[in-house]
């Protein structure tokens, strides 16, 4: 039986002022989740919060039934991986240590070889051992977002946080991460919350979509739930939804 990962109830939260009003939303072990909305909607600050990057005013946010409020830095690093949005990272450091970066939670002042066995690991789970040595400001940028996703498997954790993995990828890597992040999901059994625009990939990779709108979750979804007219509420445009191979595809 699946549990739930993460449950954020009822929560408001923002930066000097709230953003995010009265959301509540969860995800289960082995889950993949998609929190879809407009620019602006307050994705980005909803996984901010669950960080403890952004203010929390009220509500709470319990992380593998703990408190989140109440865990230190290190604790939420040791439950929860990142990948930001738009990641560049502009100085040069090899990719294997750009990865092995996701250990640091656990780290003294050097990697054991457990580190770097789990960090050689996480690169050969997506097939990029080969970007080992080469420097990650040098790396086209789906090959570089392979790396920040490697970095947040070789953290570990019970739930892994991405903001937007796709944008800036052709559709090949946006392919190849959508089928990574719900591998990862089933097979270590832990949660995966992506913010995302791509309607078509969400409905084909999400097992549920929460849409946002002004700070505000104001649908859960399964992905055969999707209809023109939450579509014309939340974006303003007009969809036909049609059922292909059994999923249902958007057409703009
Ligand atoms: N550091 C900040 N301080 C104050 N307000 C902020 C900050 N970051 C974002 N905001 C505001 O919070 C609101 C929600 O922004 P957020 O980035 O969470 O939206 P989003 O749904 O992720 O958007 P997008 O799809 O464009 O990435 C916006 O009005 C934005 O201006």
């Amino acid at each position: 039986m699946s549990n739930d990962v993460l449950e954020v109830r009822n929560l408001t939260c923002g930066y000097e002022r709230p953003i995010i009003r009265d959301v509540s939303i969860n995800a289960k072990d082995g889950e993949l989740v998609a929190l879809m909305g407009p620019n602006g909607a307050g994705k980005s600050t909803l996984i901010r919060c669950i960080l403890g990057m952004a203010k929390v005013f009220k509500g709470f946010i319990r992380i593998n039934g703990r408190d989140a409020l109440r865990m230190s830095r290190r604790e939420i690093a040791r439950l929860v991986s990142y990948v930001p949005q738009n990641y560049v990272v502009t100085y040069p450091i090899e990719a294997f240590h750009a990865v092995l970066l996701g250990r640091l939670p656990y780290m003294g002042l050097r990697p054991s070889k457990f580190d770097v066995d789990v960090a050689i690991n996480a690169m050969r789970r997506l097939g990029i051992e080969y970007l080992a040595n080469k420097m990650i400001n040098r790396l086209s940028g789906g090959e570089a977002q392979l790396v920040h996703i490697a970095r947040a498997i070789a953290q570990g954790g019970v739930l892994m946080l991405l903001d937007e993995p796709t944008s800036n990828l052709d559709l090949k890597h946006q392919v190849m991460v959508m089928e990574v992040l719900s591998r990862i999901a089933r097979e270590d059994g832990i949660a995966v919350l992506t913010a995302m625009h791509d309607i078509n990939l969400a409905l084909k990779y999400a097992d549920r979509i929460y849409v946002m709108h002004n700070g505000r979750v104001i649908a859960e979804l399964s992905p055969g739930d999707v209809s023109p007219s939450i579509i014309e509420e939340v974006y303003g445009v007009k969809t036909t939804v049609i059922e292909h191979n059994g999923r249902p595809v958007v057409i703009v």
